[in-house]
């Protein structure tokens, strides 16, 4: 199962070495994080992130191996956006010279980039991002402004204290014309002293959600003043600026601009399954150490792992993990291919990996957020301990659901593809994740055959009523969207809807790779039959979660509502005596866990005892404050009382 989970032998190899790296050497140390102060936070993540390239160099890592060295370090920090996103960006949307110029600085790091979109005032709207870059014919330059408050760069990561560099967005204008958003290379800070440059206003945007975890990141605010960048730092793979002035739009598509969050939306959706499972891993292992109620004789209380209603909030979780986890491999692939094609100027599949990217980044991030939650709860009051390692995941995790496109944002922009794939229906056949809604004949018209609680133990019934759901519902969206004389005000009426029917096509799509993953690619029968009820348990649960549409679209009668609900709950006791087997594949080690409840030995109570000890409150039993504000009342009491 392990081998199932990481993909592949050599996968789970590589995973496993840098996991032990990181768990054995005390610089990566972190159950004294949430203790330290910001600053003294912010330095001790630059101290691990320049062992870490250390390491990187010394050992000769490779670029897959680095990447999981610095997913095991668990900090975010500026290295991410470097990684993710500078390099990227350069790799997208440079030309050959500027990559030749830029890249190998970036790759050894002799200069630290980021990435400078999201504006004060405008984040999901790259449009209306107001930071200019206005070209100047006689030095050959163009001038960065700030012209607003609003248009101030806010949130990119790493910026406030570290970034040389950045990929600013900028509006383009030559000669008083706007020539919409494009992406420069700006320097931001000296590579001798790393002051900042004149011109620029550079600074950190404060303390954000939780504590220990995303402030180990400088997200940062950066203001232009007329700042000279030569031309040649405009990235001008889509469009071009002569010396002379003369704007140009090569034969790549504009939508290229974006092509970094495409890359890193894939990222997203992969990295969503490593902070779910380590939510379940933490909340399974616990609920088969926890006892509540239920002795009997004086025998040991019921694990609450056995309680139904537990199992019924829990499996489901643990079954999305591992659909997650498939679905973020299979993205990864539609995406190496679509990088492939674009290098060889083939975009025709661009839009469908845009969708895929946009609506399961969106689908995966509100579920995980969403799960780790729950799986606070499910670990009772315990949970709400920072030692439970729950809060800070959630706050580690949650504006994933904001960043790289909000959830919403993300949702309609399916929802456009969608809308163009049904009105397109008539001459062209729709492919990939959308071809189903060439079915639609048999889809609007065929209704269920589920005639008993066994019938859904079967991909083809599951996958048909997915199908079914999702045609009907975009396809009632395309007919009314039909009646409206305006397109995009049809399109902002109907967004509700569309927004339901876009996250029923990206939960067709995570439904269906979980099958076809079963059909191929599975090491071991035993392995197999296991994920099988895993691969049901997410199904019907998404099924009994959305039955309503189920139900309103006709393709369900509420009897077969209710067999695929009885059927999920039998699946609940096939989970059970695998459940921390199924965990235990993740090989999450104590260390990246961080948790007291989630150990891998389950001993948790003498562990949460001694965890407790070790807050500074209690490194005496009269604290500061005591006799200065306590005392008083204590003796004002008394006072009163005499009266
Ligand atoms: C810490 C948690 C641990 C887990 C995560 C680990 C991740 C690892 C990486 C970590 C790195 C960093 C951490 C996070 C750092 C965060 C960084 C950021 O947030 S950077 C800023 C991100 N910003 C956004 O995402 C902005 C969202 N907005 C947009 O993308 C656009 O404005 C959009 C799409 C909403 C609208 O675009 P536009 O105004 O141009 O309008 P249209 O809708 O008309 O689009 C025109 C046309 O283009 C198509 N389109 C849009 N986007 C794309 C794209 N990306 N690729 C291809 N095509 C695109 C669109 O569909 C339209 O098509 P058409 O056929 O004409 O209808
Ligand atoms: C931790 C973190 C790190 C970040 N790192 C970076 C970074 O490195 N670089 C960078 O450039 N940016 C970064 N960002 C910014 C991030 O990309 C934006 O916050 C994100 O794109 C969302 O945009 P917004 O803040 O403008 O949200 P808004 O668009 O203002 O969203 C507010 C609300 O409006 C709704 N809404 C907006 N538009 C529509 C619409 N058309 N239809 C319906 N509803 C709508 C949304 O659904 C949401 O509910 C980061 C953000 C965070 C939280």
């Amino acid at each position: 199962m392990k081998v199932a989970w990481a993909g592949s032998r050599e996968a789970f190899q590589v995973s496993d070495r840098m996991a032990k790296l990181v768990a054995n050497d005390p610089v990566f140390e972190k159950f004294s994080k949430p203790m330290l102060g910001r600053k003294e936070l912010f330095k001790n993540t630059l101290r691990k992130a320049a062992y870490a390239w250390k390491l990187i160099n010394d050992l000769r890592l490779t670029e897959e191996e680095a990447k999981w060295l610095r997913h095991y370090i668990d900090e975010p920090n500026y290295t991410d956006l470097h990684w993710e996103m500078f390099v990227p960006a350069i790799e997208g949307q440079g030309t050959k010279e500027q990559k030749k110029k830029w890249l190998p600085l970036a790759q050894t790091m002799q200069i630290i980039g980021t990435y400078a979109q999201t504006e004060l005032g405008h984040g999901s709207n790259v449009q209306g991002l107001e930071t200019t870059a206005t070209f100047d014919r006689q030095t050959d330059e163009f001038v960065m402004h700030s012209p607003t408050l609003t248009s101030s760069k806010w949130w990119p990561g790493g910026m406030a204290k570290v970034a040389t560099h950045a990929i600013v967005y900028a509006r383009l204008i030559i000669d008083g014309l706007f020539h919409g958003v494009h992406g420069f290379i700006v320097q931001l800070r000296s590579l001798e002293d790393h002051s900042p440059l004149p011109g620029l206003t550079l600074g950190d945007i404060g303390m954000k959600f939780g504590h220990g975890t995303y402030n180990t990141m400088d997200n940062g605010v950066l203001r232009f003043d007329h700042v000279r960048i030569p031309r040649n730092q405009m990235l001008m793979r889509v469009s071009q600026v002569t010396k002379e002035g003369k704007y140009a739009q090569s034969d790549v598509p504009r939508q290229l601009l974006y092509g970094t969050m495409v890359s890193v939306r894939q990222t997203i959706v992969a990295d969503a399954s490593k902070a779910l499972s380590r939510a379940v891993c933490i909340a399974t292992r616990y609920s088969v150490v926890r006892r509540q109620f239920g002795s009997r004789n004086g025998g040991p209380e019921t694990q609450v792992i056995d309680y139904k209603t537990q199992q019924s909030r829990l499996f489901p979780l643990l079954a999305s993990a591992y659909a997650f986890r498939f679905v973020g491999e299979w993205l990864k692939s539609l995406y190496i291919d679509v990088k492939q094609r674009l290098e060889a100027n083939d975009f025709s599949t661009l839009p469908e990996t845009h969708a895929c990217t946009a609506g399961l980044k969106a689908l995966t991030t509100a579920a995980t957020a969403d799960g780790i939650e729950e799986c606070r709860k499910l670990c009772g009051g315990h949970g709400y301990l920072i030692s439970s390692g729950l809060p800070e995941l959630f706050a580690f995790y949650v504006p994933a659901c904001s960043y790289e496109g909000e959830n919403v944002v993300m949702m309609l922009q399916v929802a456009r593809f969608l809308v163009k794939t049904v009105s397109n229906l008539g001459y062209k056949q729709p492919v990939g994740t959308a071809a189903y809604l060439g079915r639609v004949t048999p889809l609007l018209q065929n209704n269920c055959a589920v005639q008993t609680a066994e019938d859904w133990l079967n991909p083809d019934a599951i996958l048909e009523a997915f199908e079914a759901r999702a045609a009907r519902m975009v396809i009632g969206c395309g007919e009314r969207l039909a009646m409206f004389e305006n397109p995009e005000e049809g399109f902002a009426e109907l967004s509700i809807d569309l927004v339901e029917a876009s996250l029923a096509h990206c939960q067709l799509i995570t439904v269906s790779v979980f099958i076809q993953k079963l059909n191929h690619e599975i090491p071991g029968n035993g392995v197999k039959r296991s994920l099988e009820v895993l691969c049901y348990v997410y199904a019907l649960f998404l099924l009994h979660k959305h039955q309503g549409d189920f139900l309103a679209t006709g393709y369900l009668t509420p009897k077969q509502a209710s067999l695929a609900n009885e059927q999920l709950r039998t699946l609940y006791s096939k989970v059970r005596p695998n459940a921390i087997a199924f965990v235990d594949s993740f090989n999450h080690m104590d260390h990246y866990l961080c948790s007291v409840l989630g150990r891998y030995d389950g001993n948790v109570y003498p562990k949460l005892y001694e965890a407790a000890w070790k807050d500074p409150l209690n490194d005496s039993d009269i604290v500061d404050g005591i006799q200065q504000y306590v005392q008083p009342i204590l003796k004002q009491k008394l006072h009163y009382a005499k009266l």
